[in-house]
């Protein structure tokens, strides 16, 4: 399919992706929704070994690269402790991190995979 016309998405993908939309209604000042640029900090690319972010996890549904919740628990997780690496304790991104975190685990603990995969069935 030519990059217009987007696929259809599966019910898996769709649940993938309404679970993401409700972990970036925990992040309000859209910190982690791009990648992390050496530009806005520096050094980063060196420090940080496994970037991960919401745009990357969106695209990662649609290429449906996930095959378990559990991958992508383990994404938003790296994710948020990127941020806890790099920054240092006072700033803005190290709170907000923790913040996600500790609500983002919320959220997907009530999810549980065996309602995912019913979907559709
Ligand atoms: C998530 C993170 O570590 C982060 C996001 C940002 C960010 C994200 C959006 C707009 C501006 N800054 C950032 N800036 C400097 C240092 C770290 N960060």
């Amino acid at each position: 399919l030519a990059k217009m016309e987007e696929k259809e998405q599966t019910p898996l993908q769709e649940a993938l992706s309404q679970l993401i939309r409700q972990l970036q209604r925990k992040d309000p000042s859209a910190f982690f929704s791009f990648p992390v640029t050496d530009l806005i900090a520096p050094g980063y690319s060196l420090i940080i070994k496994r970037p991960m972010d919401f745009r990357t996890m969106k695209e990662k549904v649609k290429k449906e690269q996930y095959q378990s919740l559990e991958e992508l628990k383990l994404d938003f997780k790296v994710m948020c402790e990127n941020a806890l690496i790099y920054n240092k304790p006072e700033t803005i991104y190290y709170r907000s991190a923790t913040k996600l975190l500790h609500s983002g685990m919320k959220i997907l603990s009530k999810v549980s995979w065996k309602n995912l995969n019913n979907i559709g069935t």
